[in-house]
């Protein structure tokens, strides 16, 4: 049976990209800076009035799986889409990728394939507008215990906590991890969605995951309080939480040890990616067994590659990046 470094479940999403200014946000009703979840008419809407649009496959997860299956382990994502061109365009550009996309394209009677509609803005700040179409119905049926099982790390997408069936997918597919003697972990996605899941979020991390990564928004969300308390409190009932802080670098604590690691502060091209190229970095060095000052310094090179170009997965080989910066 083969087995994972890293595998990932969250939604399988297209991105579609663009450039716009701040008073075409306006003028579409687009909130600058955060991910907002949109219907299918609306999506319609958005996409029709793109110009220059890049396809790419997006997912935040997905982003990050594929991150690290550049870096040369092996992987897979566990994510639905639909059989329509999308979701035929998704599938294939992840095996292209070396990526083992577990679950076929859902033949019929579902909804269309997840698709996020990003307007760019000459700040590079990215704004997230998402149809989560077929993604919203993963239910432990996608997640099979031959992959789940054998995963080394799995990592999961905040975002699937808003469905109960993706709760109890969540639930399944970290207790198999740990059973096979890998670590489970979530990435938290957005401040919003701790909102609406906030007790949930926190009975999963304390009695299922081994590892949390998260903005200082997110962290903060947890525990509703300020940042340095919301650490202490997400360390005591997780062994092992990564948090970003934007310019402040990234803050690592695991079992009574913290590591505050610097960050190079630069103009983004396109934020998109940044965290989950992040997360990227930091579980290639978790999986390769480094310290955990070097996995932040990885996260750190992936983000700051990632702003630097449109699109939301890395473009050049990292490991190269990682030699020349003396961590491999
Ligand atoms: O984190 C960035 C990702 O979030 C959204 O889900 C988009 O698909 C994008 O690729």
């Amino acid at each position: 049976m083969k087995t994972y470094e890293v595998v990932g479940i969250g939604n399988a999403v297209v991105d579609v990209i663009t450039h716009a200014d701040d008073t075409f946000l306006d003028h579409m009703g687009i909130e600058k800076g955060i991910m907002q979840l949109v219907d299918q008419a609306r999506s319609e809407k958005l996409f029709g009035a793109m110009n220059d649009r890049l396809q790419t496959p997006g997912g935040a997860v997905a982003n990050t799986v594929a991150g690290v299956g550049s870096l040369g382990l092996q992987t897979a994502f566990i994510g639905r889409v639909r059989d329509d061109a999308l979701g035929k365009f998704y599938a294939s550009a992840m095996t292209d990728n070396g990526i083992d996309f577990v679950n076929p394209p859902v033949v019929e009677g579902e909804m269309p394939t997840s698709r996020c509609m990003i307007f760019v803005t000459p700040d590079g700040e990215r704004s997230l507008n998402t149809y989560l179409g077929i993604s919203t119905g993963l239910t432990s049926a996608d997640v099979p215990i031959s992959v789940s099982g054998n995963a080394r790390i799995m990592l999961l997408e905040g975002y699937l906590f808003d469905h109960d069936a993706g709760k109890t997918a969540f639930r399944e597919a970290a207790r198999a991890t740990k059973a096979g003697n890998g670590i489970a972990g979530i990435a938290i996605s957005d401040p919003f969605c701790v909102e609406r899941h906030r007790a949930d979020f926190l009975s999963l991390i304390e009695h299922d995951l081994d590892y949390v990564i998260g903005n200082e928004h997110e962290i903060k969300s947890l525990f509703q309080t300020d940042l340095e308390t919301a650490l202490a409190k997400t360390a005591e009932i997780c062994p092992l939480v990564v948090c970003t802080r934007s310019g402040d670098g990234v803050s690592v604590l695991s079992k009574g040890e913290r590591v505050d690691v610097p960050v190079q502060e630069i103009i983004p091209v396109d934020a998109t990616g940044a965290g989950d190229q992040f997360a990227a970095g930091f579980l290639y060095g978790l999986a390769t067994g480094r310290k955990l000052e070097i996995c932040a310094r990885m996260g750190n090179l992936c983000a700051a590659e990632v702003i630097s170009h449109v699109g939301p997965r890395p473009q050049i080989d990292m490991k190269d990046v990682f030699v020349k910066e003396g961590l491999v």
